[in-house]
């Protein structure tokens, strides 16, 4: 059934590049650093000296430590860093599921203090989605609860984002007869169908297999291109970063610091294997995992 479904899906129309690159920039260039000069739209949603921490029962574990990060409108904007370098943590105060112990996240300049719509996030599990609602009735729930639309409307919208992942006909299936890859596709109409300022995305492909994980790749970048959205995107795969991004933030591992920014828009699913593609995707390796370099040493 996901063959058949996936066969459909064409290769993005990518956009042309925004800004010159790549660029590998030390955190203290600052992200203005990755645009044009002057022209600078005010950020969408920044990170101002973000420290994260969890009090256990036992001690306290600093996630992040002073993360500073400027999303654009339009951006696709990636988080990459080791395993527990605080990636998901960062989604989950932008999405204000946590506070800050210092700094703030704000969105059009207002401070986050709790969850709302205009963040929405799509997370790694395949479980998202309440398995007693159909695929349209999961779409279409946030859109009537949150009070946004009344019902025909949200359904209409509903059936609107359903067929931009290619899954209209299956809006009265349940869950359960969903692939992995269909129920993400079915969580990201849902994100969608609330048309949230930021789409926030955990790791959302990784429990995929690796050939559905490539074309879901390529239908984000699709999407993307048809409806613009800004994007916040987890991943601790350079390969995904480079592909999905057009900004990069390297953070370093626990607690998480932003390490480099990259400009990233020039590689798409048909660099990877390529050699610039490769020796990006070294330095950034080089990047996360080595000691620290002339490169990122302050
Ligand atoms: N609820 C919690 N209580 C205590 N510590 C936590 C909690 N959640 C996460 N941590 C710790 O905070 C740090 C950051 O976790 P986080 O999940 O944000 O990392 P990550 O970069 O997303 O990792 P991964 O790529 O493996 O998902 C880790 O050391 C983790 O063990």
């Amino acid at each position: 059934m996901t063959d058949s479904l996936l066969h459909g899906f064409s290769k993005p129309a990518f956009p042309k590049p925004a800004f010159p690159g790549p660029v590998f920039s030390r955190p203290h260039d600052g992200p203005h650093a990755l645009h044009p000069a002057g022209g600078l739209p005010a950020p969408l949603l920044q990170a101002r000296s973000v420290t994260l921490e969890y009090a256990t029962r036992h001690r306290v574990v600093r996630a992040t430590h002073r993360v500073d990060l400027d999303v654009y409108e339009g951006d696709r904007f990636v988080l990459l860093g080791p395993s527990g370098c605080g990636k998901s943590t960062l989604l989950k105060a932008a999405a204000g599921f946590i506070q800050p112990v210092e700094g703030d996240f704000v969105l059009r300049g207002r401070p986050i203090h709790a969850p709302g719509p205009d963040r929405i996030v799509v997370f790694q599990e395949f479980d998202q989605l309440p398995p007693w609602k159909t695929v349209l009735q999961n779409v279409a729930f946030p859109l009537v609860a949150s009070g946004r639309l009344p019902r025909h409307q949200a359904r209409e919208r509903a059936l609107h984002y359903l067929d931009k992942v290619g899954l209209a006909a299956f809006a009265d299936v349940f869950p359960h007869q969903l692939s992995g890859g269909m129920k993400q596709r079915v969580a990201i109409a849902r994100a969608l169908a609330m048309q949230p300022e930021i789409l926030l995305m955990d790791e959302p492909f990784a429990a995929l297999d690796a050939l559905t994980r490539r074309r879901m790749q390529e239908e984000l970048l699709r999407l993307w291109d048809e409806v613009r959205f800004t994007l916040l995107f987890v991943t601790h795969s350079i390969e995904e970063a480079l592909v999905l991004g057009n900004r990069v933030a390297l953070l370093s591992p626990r607690p998480g610091r932003v390490r480099a920014e990259i400009n990233s828009h020039e590689w798409d699913l048909a660099s990877i294997g390529g050699t610039a593609f490769q020796a990006a995707s070294q330095r950034i390796h080089r990047l996360l995992f080595e000691e620290e370099t002339e490169e990122v040493r302050a």
